[in-house]
C-alpha cells in the first residue's frame, strides 16, 4: 500500500472507483459475490464510493461449490444493503462438458466456469449501464494465480495494488463478517479446494516473497523467494496483452 493507514487506503481505492464509474459514464458497479474475502472486499470498498444502490452482487455457483459460500455472500450482501442475485452455472457448464471435444479436468472446468462466470457478469453488467468490478489482489496477479480472460477480467481492479494481508487489513476496517475472514481462500474448482494447498505456499509467504523480490530488483535471496520469482516469470504472459504485431 502506498499509504500509512487503512482510512487512507479505502479513500484511494473510492476516489478510483468513482473516477472509473464517472468518465465511463456507467450507472453502477456489478461484482462477482463468491463468499470469499476478495470478493466481499470489493464489494465493500465499492459500497462506500458509491452507495448501495448502485452496487450489484451476482452470486454464480457451480456443482462444485460449497452451499455455505452462498450463506455467506447473501450475509454479506445484507450486511451492505446490496441486492443479491444467484445464477446458478452448475448445468450448463455440466452441459458443456459433455461435448467429446471438450476436455475434463478439475482445472480445465474450473478455468471455464471462471470464465463463464466473467462472461455472466458482463451480461448482467451491460444489461444496466454498469461496469464489472475486478477482485484481485497484487499477490495473486504477480503470480497468476487467476484464470486468463477469466476472474482477472474487469473494467475496474480497486484491489489490484494491494497484497493480500492488505485485502485482510482493509476488510477488518470495513467490518467484513468473521465468517468470511476466517475462511481458508479458495478458487472453489473442487471441493475442498485451497489456495494455500494447491500452491504450497502461504500467502504470508507469499506476500513477504514478492516485497523482499520487489525491494531487490526481483533477485531472489532465498530459496522460497527462487521458487516465487519461477512463478512470477512463468505468469508473465497474463500481465500483458497477447502478442501482437501492433
Ligand atoms: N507463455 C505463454 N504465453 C501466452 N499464453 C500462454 C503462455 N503460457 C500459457 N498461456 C495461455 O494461458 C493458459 C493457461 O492459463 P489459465 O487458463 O489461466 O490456466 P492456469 O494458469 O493453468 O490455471 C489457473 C490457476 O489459477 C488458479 N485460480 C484461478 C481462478 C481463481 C483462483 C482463485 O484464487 O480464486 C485461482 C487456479 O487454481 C489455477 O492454479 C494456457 O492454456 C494458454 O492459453
Ligand atoms: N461462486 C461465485 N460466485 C460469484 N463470483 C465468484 C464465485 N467464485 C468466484 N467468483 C469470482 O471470482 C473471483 C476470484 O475468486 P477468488 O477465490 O480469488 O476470490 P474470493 O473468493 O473473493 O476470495 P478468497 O477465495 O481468496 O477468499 C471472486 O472474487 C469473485 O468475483
Ligand atoms: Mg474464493
Amino acid at each position: 500500500m502506498q499509504c500509512n493507514d487503512i482510512g487512507c487506503a479505502v479513500t484511494r481505492i473510492k476516489d478510483l472507483i468513482r473516477q472509473t464509474l464517472w468518465a465511463s459514464h456507467a450507472k453502477g458497479i456489478v461484482v462477482g459475490v463468491s463468499g470469499g474475502i476478495d470478493s466481499a472486499v470489493a464489494a465493500a470498498v465499492a459500497v462506500k464510493a458509491l452507495g448501495p444502490e448502485h452496487v450489484f452482487a451476482v452470486h454464480l455457483p457451480s456443482s462444485t461449490s460449497s452451499p455455505q459460500d452462498q450463506i455467506d455472500a447473501a450475509e454479506l450482501c445484507e450486511t451492505l444493503g446490496i441486492e443479491m442475485i444467484i445464477v446458478p452455472l452448475g448445468t450448463v457448464v455440466d452441459a458443456a462438458f459433455e461435448h467429446p471435444g471438450m476436455t475434463d479436468t478439475p482445472l480445465l472446468r474450473g478455468n471455464y466456469t471462471a470464465r463463464l462466470r466473467m462472461a455472466t457478469l458482463y451480461n448482467i453488467a451491460a444489461s444496466r449501464d454498469s461496469l464489472v468490478c475486478g477482485t484481485s489482489n497484487k499477490t495473486e496477479y504477480m503470480i497468476g494465480y487467476t484464470t486468463k480472460w477469466g476472474d482477472s477480467a474487469a473494467d475496474v481492479q480497486p484491489l489490484l495494488h494491494l497484497w493480500k494481508k492488505d485485502v485482510y487489513a482493509v476488510a477488518e476496517e470495513l467490518g467484513i463478517p468473521v465468517s468470511i475472514i476466517k475462511k481458508a481462500p479458495s478458487a472453489g474448482f473442487w471441493p475442498g479446494q485451497s489456495d494455500e494447498r494447491e500452491l504450497g505456499i502461504t500467502y504470508c509467504e507469499l506476500d513477504a516473497a514478492l516485497i523482499s523480490l520487489e525491494a531487490h530488483d526481483f533477485v531472489p535471496e532465498t530459496p522460497l523467494e527462487e521458487t516465487v520469482l519461477a512463478l512470477v516469470k512463468k505468469s508473465s504472459h497474463k500481465r500483458t496483452p497477447a502478442a501482437n504485431l501492433l
